[in-house]
């Protein structure tokens, strides 16, 4: 399997031209200063000798001679008084200066009179809540002083306000994120609709910062991010929270821009994560995105519930293990994942223990993303099977010494069908598109320190890693190829950044229908399910149109080897994965399990509902439960969502 180089560093010539730049703006900055009394003189002097010629334009021609004689007077009187020439230097320099200084027009001193109007209904506004009967020096009273209360104050170009410092008495209820957010949601209101504002609470001095934000760049389409293996950038926020920025390309252009960039793998305190959002906000592109970024340094595993063909352009892709889109084929693949989690920690655990290194190949980082798993919670419970979301837990508990990452995406509504596990074990969030402060506050664990606008951009919406800071996000555009509708220019970006497609294994193609007989379960296995009865949600149709391929000018991808009895359409392509045998059978877990600790307790066995193929039990120093997070720094996620 070919492996994708690491991502090229760009090239740095603009960046030496900038610097060039910047070094010859900072030399004339200088020089500028050093030489200023020289530049006030020399233009006062040219001030003077302009007001001297229009004088003497002015000057009628009969009253030139006079004006001439008693001009020369001067100069003789001058020439002949002790110090006359030294003094009438120093004088005329004097006026040069004078003449010659900068007057920039005076600013205005206060708001005119719209913005004072603006300024005083808000203040008018705001009294309710920052005012009390017993006050006896209210700073907030019908009529009062508004400019005690705002001290200050910044308009744009429209007349509305861009930053505003309130003043509030000590008495206000600060802390309650009640009181904070009628306040917040009354300055925005009264500030301006449809804008973004970012609220600072100084609780120490009693002052609230509203600030506007400015919208996020939409226009960054999917492309090699620099940055090293473990990092995946997530999308691109405000630098006010963001100390890196990325080089990014937009066209011919390039700039920096503050990302939020997710650390995966051993050390990472979220190691799986959960995208929740509406229909059409933009969780499968996130998904996608994801993938792509994956892919460059590990394998994915895709199951894709919203059976729209999302990830069409990943089948049979370099790194590409599955795409899975039937309940039989997504079940088989997350047994695999979760046999593959085990093996690795056993196999990394006998090279602790012989002092070795960890093997090779339990290090390439392998990706599980999901998109909508409850659609298969849904069918399997219909059908009376087992929920493939409970094949999770291993993944999700013990991924992350195993390079195994886990990424959910689902809609707000279906939260309460994910399963505990899920909810419990991905403490990186994303919530995309319009959401309830309620629903943020619930999968974010804190409400965002922003307000909340009626239309977003698609890929628009917050994250938060952990128990850290909640950002504003914006996701890369990293749309379907193959959908009619993309862009010409961001179809190629997306395209370009696939890997290879995948050589078959043994360089055939089985026929399928050779494929249906040779898919045989393990002798004494039950069969999952008559492949009739198999509710199938995704259309067996290649997602691909002519156009589209003709387009990508790649032929369809051959499938290697079937794993299930379902039948799979020729795109869904199971590549590597079926060179393991399948896993014995899973016990089906209770339905509803107790919710589990985060941290898992030290020496923890692996869960048997999971048998693994090496019966060995998982070693107690693989799980590294220790160094897992508390349960206290899950933003909570509550049913009620
Ligand atoms: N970051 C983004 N930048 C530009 N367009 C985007 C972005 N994210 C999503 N879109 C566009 O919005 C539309 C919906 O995106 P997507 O399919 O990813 O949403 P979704 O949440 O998965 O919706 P559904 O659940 O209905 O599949 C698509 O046309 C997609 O191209």
């Amino acid at each position: 399997m070919a492996r994708r180089p690491l991502p090229r560093i760009l090239s740095n010539g603009s960046a030496q031209l900038a610097r060039s730049r910047e070094l010859a703006r900072t030399a004339a900055d200088s020089a500028t200063d050093v030489l200023h009394p020289l530049i006030t003189i020399t233009r006062g002097l040219r001030r003077l000798a302009a007001a001297g010629r229009r004088k003497w334009t002015e000057t009628p021609k009969e009253r030139r001679g006079a004006l001439l004689f008693l001009a020369a007077s001067v100069v003789l009187v001058v020439a002949l008084v002790p110090y006359g020439p030294l003094l009438a230097a120093i004088t005329l320099m004097a006026a040069a200066a004078w003449k010659g200084r900068e007057r920039s027009a005076a600013a205005p001193d206060g708001p005119d009179e719209s913005q004072t109007q603006r300024l005083k209904s808000l203040y008018e506004a705001l009294v309710p809540y920052f005012s009390a009967a017993e006050d006896p020096e209210p700073l907030y009273s019908h009529g009062g002083a508004w400019d005690k209360a705002f001290p200050t104050y910044a308009f744009d170009g429209g007349g509305r306000i861009a930053q505003l410092v309130v003043r509030y008495p000590a008495y206000f209820t600060d802390g309650e994120a009640e009181s904070r957010a009628r306040i917040e949601h009354l300055l925005a209101a009264k500030s301006g609709r449809g804008r973004e504002y970012h609220f600072t609470w100084d609780e120490e001095g009693n002052q609230l910062t509203v600030g506007v934000l400015l919208p996020l760049p939409v226009d960054i389409a999917a492309q090699r991010f620099v940055t090293t293996p473990g990092e995946t950038v997530l999308g691109f926020t405000d630098p006010t929270r963001v100390q890196r920025t990325l080089p990014v390309t937009h066209g011919e252009q390039r700039r920096d821009v503050p990302p939020v960039v997710w650390r995966t793998g051993l050390r990472s305190t979220e190691p799986h994560l959960l995208a929740l959002g509406q229909p059409g906000s933009g969780t499968s592109t996130l998904l996608r995105s994801i993938a792509l970024q994956a892919l460059q340094h590990g394998d994915v595993v895709i199951v894709d519930g919203g059976g729209t063909g999302e990830y069409a352009c990943l089948t049979g892709r370099d790194g590409v293990l599955a795409v899975e889109a039937g309940l039989a084929g997504v079940t088989a693949s997350l047994e695999w994942a979760a046999t593959e989690t085990e093996r690795r920690l056993i196999a990394a655990n006998h090279a602790h223990q012989v002092g070795d290194p960890p093997p090779a190949d339990t290090k390439r980082p392998l990706w599980i993303l999901l998109d909508r798993p409850t659609a298969f919670t849904h069918l399997a419970a219909a059908d009376g099977r087992k929920d493939p979301q409970s094949l999770l837990q291993v993944p999700l508990r013990h991924g992350r010494p195993a390079n195994v990452t886990v990424v959910v995406a689902d809609q707000l509504d279906n939260v309460d069908a994910l399963s505990d596990p899920v909810r419990q074990h991905t403490r990186a969030r994303v919530v995309l598109g319009p959401a309830t402060a309620d629903q943020l506050a619930s999968v974010l664990g804190t409400p965002p320190p922003t307000t909340l606008i009626d239309e977003l951009p698609p890929g628009r919406g917050y994250a938060r890693l952990g128990t850290g800071p909640v950002h504003r996000l914006q996701v890369p555009a990293t749309p379907n190829p193959y959908d009619d509708a993309t862009p010409n220019a961001l179809c190629e970006a997306v395209l370009a950044l696939l890997p290879p497609r995948t050589d078959p294994a043994d360089g055939e193609t089985i026929p399928e229908q050779e494929q249906e007989q040779e898919q045989d379960w393990p002798e004494g296995e039950a069969d999952p399910a008559p492949t009739e009865a198999e509710p199938e949600p995704m259309p067996a149709e290649p997602r691909t149109t002519g156009a589209e391929q003709a387009r990508t000018e790649e032929p369809l991808p051959t499938p290697v080897q079937v794993l299930t009895k379902e039948p799979v359409p020729d795109q869904v392509a199971v590549a590597a994965l079926p060179q393991e045998p399948l896993p014995e059978p899973v016990a089906a877990p209770p339905r509803d399990p107790l919710p589990e600790p985060v941290a898992a307790p030290p020496n923890e066995p692996v869960p048997d509902q999971v048998a693994a193929p090496p019966k060995e039990p998982v070693p107690d120093q693989v799980a590294a439960p220790a160094e897992e997070p508390g349960s206290d720094q899950v933003p909570a996620l509550t049913k009620e969502t």
